[in-house]
Parts: C-alpha cells; structure tokens; sequence
C-alpha cells in the first residue's frame, strides 16, 4: 500500500500573526501542486487561533507542539488534549528532543503522553533520535529503539501514529543527515515497527527532521523509507517550506 507524503511545520517558539497570514496564503496558493502531500503546521499554542481563521484546504491541518499527559486541573502554563482539540488541533508531536533536553520530557512522561493521546484519537508524531556522541559511540539504533520501546511499551495498536527521526545534532545546525544515513534509520524503525505491530507497522508514515531545506528535501523524500520531513527553520520562511511540501508530491508518484 502506497503511503502519503507527509510534511509538518514545527515553528517551535517563532511566529506572529504576520506570518501565519503570509503562510496561509502561500500554502493556499500551491496547495495544487501538492494535492498528494498531507501538511500539518504546529505553531506555538497562541496562534492557533490565528490559524484557526486563516483560509485553509483539504489536505492542511493544525499540529500542536507538545500536550500534557493530564486530562485537566492544576497544571500552570500547560495544555490538554481537550484544549489544544478546542483550537482545531487534531496532530500533536510528543518527545522532540528540545523537550527531552530542556523541559523534563522523561521516557515515562512522553508515554504518558502517548497513551493519553491515542485514548482521545488525535494524531501522535513521535520523534526520537540519537545525540551526536551517542552517533559516534555507534548507539544510534540502540537509542533509537530504547525510545520506540519506552514511548510505545503500552500502546498495542498503531493506527494515528507517525514517528519521526530526528539525530539531534542536526536540529537547527545546518548538518543534514545524508539521505543514507537517514535511510538507514528509517529502515530500522520500519522493521522495529513491522516486529511490534505487523503490516499495519510496516506501513507507517516515517519522518526525517533536522536541517531540512528547499534544496535537500527532494533527495531525503526519495529515500525508500522516508515519507516526508518535520520542518524546523525552514518551516517559517514560506518560499522554503511550499518548495519542500512541492518535493514531497514527487514521493507520490
Ligand atoms: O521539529 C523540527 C526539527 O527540530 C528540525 O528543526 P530544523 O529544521 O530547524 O533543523
């Protein structure tokens, strides 16, 4: 079965009503050249209601960067499920290392996380990736699939999941993982994911992340199992981010 190019844009903490007009606009604009392309834009939690009003088309919906694990009560600063689903939410990324490093994202707490949005039918895009030491002590598939493991230890059916592979020290610097070495954890996650949950495994989407541009997401988006890109920087310039949901459409064919 034929899987659909996904690209989702991760603004982290960037944005402004500004550029939530010029994007949506730009996005509207192209969206003929990507019919196939399933885009996702995950601004940070007080635009969505921006995004919300912005003209959208079919295959585009709105992604949240983070959720709480708790269904509602005493929890400064965070958002349910039910809230960021309020504001139009139905995608929600969960581990991204930046708040595995920063923001006390434990292993326990993503798969909290994880459980909690299955249990509510939202999308969960996962991301896991090895640390630049941990490459060079040659840990990345050891890390990688400790992550799956911990994340994804009680969930027993994988439909509304995308994992995306994200090595850290290509996040924000400018070094790309090569579309071989992308390749070559992509398959791993594939076949981790066929061994846990079977054909319906094996057929997931699986992202790339990390220093993901106009002119290398073509050749990344080619790589056999790689089935789109979760966009960091580029995702907030949109000449960038329309030319790279335009590579995804060639996935497609
Ligand atoms: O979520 C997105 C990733 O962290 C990639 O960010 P980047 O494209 O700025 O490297």
């Amino acid at each position: 079965m034929q899987r659909q190019p996904l690209v989702i844009a991760n603004w982290k903490m960037n944005g402004d009503r500004h550029l939530v007009a010029s994007m949506a606009e730009a996005l509207r604009e192209s969206a003929a050249k990507h019919p196939q392309v399933d885009v996702v834009v995950c601004p940070p939690a007080v635009l969505l209601p921006a995004w919300q009003q912005a003209a959208f088309y079919d295959n585009l919906k709105l992604g949240c960067q983070d959720v709480n694990e708790h269904g509602h009560g005493a929890h400064t600063g965070e958002h349910s499920v039910a809230l960021v689903q309020e504001a139009g939410v139905s995608v929600a990324l969960v581990g991204h290392s930046e708040r595995r490093q920063f923001y006390g994202d434990t292993a326990e707490r993503i798969a909290a996380k994880v459980n909690t949005l299955q249990a509510s039918g939202m999308t969960v895009v996962l991301c896991v990736g090895e640390s630049a030491q941990q490459r060079e002590q040659e840990q990345t598939f050891v890390v990688v699939a400790q992550q799956l493991h911990d994340a994804l230890q009680h969930v027993e059916q994988c439909s509304n999941l995308v994992i995306a592979y994200e090595p850290v020290w290509a996040i924000g610097t400018g070094l790309t993982a090569s579309p071989g070495q992308a390749q070559e954890v992509h398959a791993f996650i594939r076949n981790w994911l066929s061994d846990k949950f079977g054909p319906a495994g094996a057929n997931l989407q699986l992202l790339y992340g990390g220093s993901v541009k106009a002119d290398n997401a073509e050749q990344l988006f080619a790589q056999a199992d790689i089935d789109g890109g979760l966009i960091g920087g580029a995702s907030l310039v949109p000449e960038q981010f329309v030319a790279i949901c335009n590579a995804a459409q060639t996935r497609s064919k």
